[in-house]
């Protein structure tokens, strides 16, 4: 479903990322791990298709995907979003519904009634009316998450989708990006800062240091307390939890 090869980005004329390489099938979740500024965003940007690259994406097979194809292929939602202050909640999530409604056309219900379940989903419904500029924080990332699944395309690249959720809504996020790739068979890519929630949701973890990819795997291999000594400079303990997942504590200097 999606291919990363030799992918190489530069930003205001610096490396950020080089010879990254990234595999991932229908239906499963790939975290992507690492320390601040180590090329997390850039990378799933590069993917969406919204930075000059070099190497090769492909997207369902296929490189280059543009306009109204590559959005009805994949959905983006970045990690802070500048959001129009004066547009509604429900019209805000019509807008993923863009690359489904023909020009100069108009939405039809069923592209109303898309917007709604999403909205559904992520815990919105009483506030479809409501502006986003009288949003809260945690309020207006779901609204931008309820925008990509409005999207309905087969992959979803969320750049820290619930930094600023409360608890419960994290839970309530990731078991739901759980659930629609199980049933739905899509194609997750978070960045995650939160390495327990990495481990215990994606079945992938592609751990990014420095530009490059510096270990990726299953949970097991990549949350090690030798790598997150080496890349995060954080002491932690690793246990195996009860699925087999680790389970990482923080150990006081
Ligand atoms: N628009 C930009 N122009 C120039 N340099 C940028 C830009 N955005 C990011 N960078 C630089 O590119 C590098 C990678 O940034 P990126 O945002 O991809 O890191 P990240 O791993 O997502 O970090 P964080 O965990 O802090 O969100 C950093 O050195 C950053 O300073």
């Amino acid at each position: 479903m999606i291919a990363v090869e030799g992918l190489g980005v530069l930003r205001d004329g610096r490396p950020v990322l080089r010879e990254v390489g990234l595999s991932a099938g229908e239906g499963s979740w790939t975290a992507v791990i690492g320390p601040n500024g180590a090329g997390k965003s850039t990378l799933l940007q590069a993917i969406a298709g919204l930075l000059p690259h070099t190497g090769h994406v492909r997207l369902n097979g296929r490189k280059g995907l543009r306009g109204r194809e590559r959005a009805r292929t994949v959905a983006y939602a970045p990690q802070n979003p500048v959001l129009p202050e004066d547009l509604t909640v429900f019209d805000y999530t019509l807008l993923g519904r863009s690359p489904h409604i023909p020009y100069l056309g108009r939405e039809r219900t069923a592209d109303r009634e898309v917007a709604g379940r999403a909205l559904r989903r992520l815990d919105l419904e009483e506030f479809a009316g409501r502006r986003l500029g009288r949003m809260s924080g945690g309020e207006r990332q779901r609204v931008v998450l309820a925008r990509a699944l409005a999207q309905e395309a087969p992959i979803l690249l969320l750049d820290e989708p619930t930094t600023a959720l409360d608890l419960g809504h994290q839970q309530q996020v990731l078991e739901l990006l759980d659930e629609l790739r199980v049933t739905e068979g899509l194609t997750v890519i978070t960045t995650l800062h939160d390495l327990g929630m990495a481990g215990r949701y994606a079945d992938t973890l592609v751990l990014v240091s420095g530009g490059r990819v510096a270990a990726s795997g299953p949970p097991a291999e990549v949350l090690t307390a030798e790598l997150v000594g080496a890349h995060f400079g954080a002491r932690v303990s690793v246990a195996a939890g009860p699925d087999g997942r680790p389970v990482l504590s923080l150990e006081r200097p």
